[in-house]
Formats: C-alpha cells, sequence, structure tokens
C-alpha cells in the first residue's frame, strides 16, 4: 500500500498531482462524485499504531475548539489533542500520511486527536476558513486556507460516530485504521462548500479520530 519514497506535491493545490498519486495506491477507493474530491482507505493504519495514539490523546485531551462560532455551545463537544511530533510513533502516522497523499509535509498543521465520548459530536461544518469570517486572518494570515483534510478512524464506537458527508448523501462508518482524504478547494482555488461534514454524535463507547490539515503555504514550524 506504501511507497517507499515521499513524495512532495506542494500544497494540495493544484489538486491534480495529488489526486493521480493517491489513485496510483492499492486499496484506495473514490467516492463517487462530481461535486466533491474524497478518498477512502481501509486498514490503512495498523491496530498498534491506532492503539499507540488512543493512549496519548486520552492522556493529553483538552476540550475542542472552534473558528468563527456560531454561538452554539454545543457546536463542538468533543476534546482534542495536540500530538507531538517528535514523538517517534507520532512521527510514524505522520510519515505514512505523507508518504500517501504527497503533500509537502512543510504545508502540514500539527496533528490532532479528537475524542468523543457518548452524546459528543462536532456538527455540520467545513474545514476550510471562512474567507468573509471575522477570524480569517487571524487563522489563515500566515499559512493560508486549508487545502486538504486527511482524517484517520482509529476505533470503533459500539453505536454511533459516523461522519456524514451531507451534501453527497454519503456516511462513512468509523472503522479501525480507516482513512479518509478529500480537497477542501474547488478546481479555481475556491473553498468547496460540498465538503461540509457531521461528525455524528456517539451513541455507546467512545470514538478517537486523527486529523491533518494542510494549508496553502507552509505552516512555519
Ligand atoms: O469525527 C468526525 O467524524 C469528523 C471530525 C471532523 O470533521 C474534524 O475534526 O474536523
Ligand atoms: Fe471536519
Amino acid at each position: 500500500m506504501q511507497t517507499l519514497a515521499s513524495p512532495s506535491l506542494g500544497s494540495g493545490f493544484p489538486a491534480e498531482p495529488i489526486i493521480a498519486h493517491i489513485l496510483s495506491q492499492s486499496g484506495v477507493q473514490r467516492v463517487p462524485s462530481p461535486k466533491l474530491t474524497l478518498f477512502m482507505v481501509r486498514d490503512f493504519l495498523p491496530q498498534e499504531l491506532c492503539a499507540a495514539m488512543i493512549a496519548r490523546i486520552d492522556a493529553q485531551r483538552r476540550p475542542s475548539t472552534i473558528s468563527d462560532s456560531n454561538g452554539d455551545a454545543a457546536f463542538r463537544t468533543s476534546e482534542t489533542c495536540d500530538l507531538d511530533r517528535f514523538d517517534p510513533e507520532v512521527a510514524e502516522v505522520e510519515a505514512r500520511i505523507h508518504r500517501f497523499c504527497g503533500i509537502d509535509p512543510a504545508h502540514g498543521e500539527p496533528l490532532q486527536g479528537q475524542r468523543y465520548a457518548v452524546g459528543q459530536e462536532f456538527k455540520a461544518h467545513t474545514d476550510y476558513f471562512e474567507p468573509s469570517g471575522v477570524d480569517f486572518q487571524r487563522y489563515c494570515g500566515v499559512a493560508g486556507n486549508r487545502t486538504w483534510t486527511v482524517m484517520l478512524y482509529l476505533n470503533e464506537p459500539e453505536a454511533g460516530g459516523a461522519t456524514r458527508f451531507k451534501a453527497i448523501d454519503k456516511i462513512v462508518q468509523p472503522e479501525t485504521g480507516k482513512l479518509l482524504a478529500w480537497n477542501n478547494k474547488r478546481p479555481d482555488g475556491s473553498c468547496n462548500p460540498s465538503t461540509i461534514h457531521h461528525g455524528m454524535k456517539v451513541r455507546a463507547g467512545t470514538k478517537y479520530v486523527l486529523t491533518k490539515w494542510f494549508r496553502e503555504r507552509p505552516w512555519g514550524w
């Protein structure tokens, strides 16, 4: 599944080299939609690495935050963990993500973990920052907007916790080690509202995911 070399195909925009690189690998499924470029890979991350990331998230979690708050305190009720890129197992996960998508690691935000207990969710949102939003300069002034999202499910909660892509009516079930990757931009570089997605409520058990976002310009580590 993994290629050996880590290619550097830019920021993720334009998307064509990334898409071609992703499609050159085995085990990749493309969700058929003219509105959204979304890929899925089952069993992307080995079980041991999933468990190692869960342990770190449990140990270091803090309440999740949102930008451009709409005043709904229940919009994102999960917890978040900033993973340490100097931790060898975190570095291994990041290297696998980079080899998979080919985006220049310099354009990546720090890898994050998200944890959802029963009843917690992340309501329908897009991962890019609204260019007209009050927080745009604050979040995007240096590195620019988000180009691609790579998300990984670390486990399978007993019930609930699917991710629903509303605009294309697609529901993805959490499965240990499953990867999702999507392009947040349209071909003209504008933000793609059809990327809207909802991390649905966990009904039983706990849900853990990783999120890796890439930016138009280097993150500036
Ligand atoms: O947990 C999910 O299913 C979605 C997570 C998400 O959308 C995010 O962290 O931006
Ligand atoms: Fe999201």
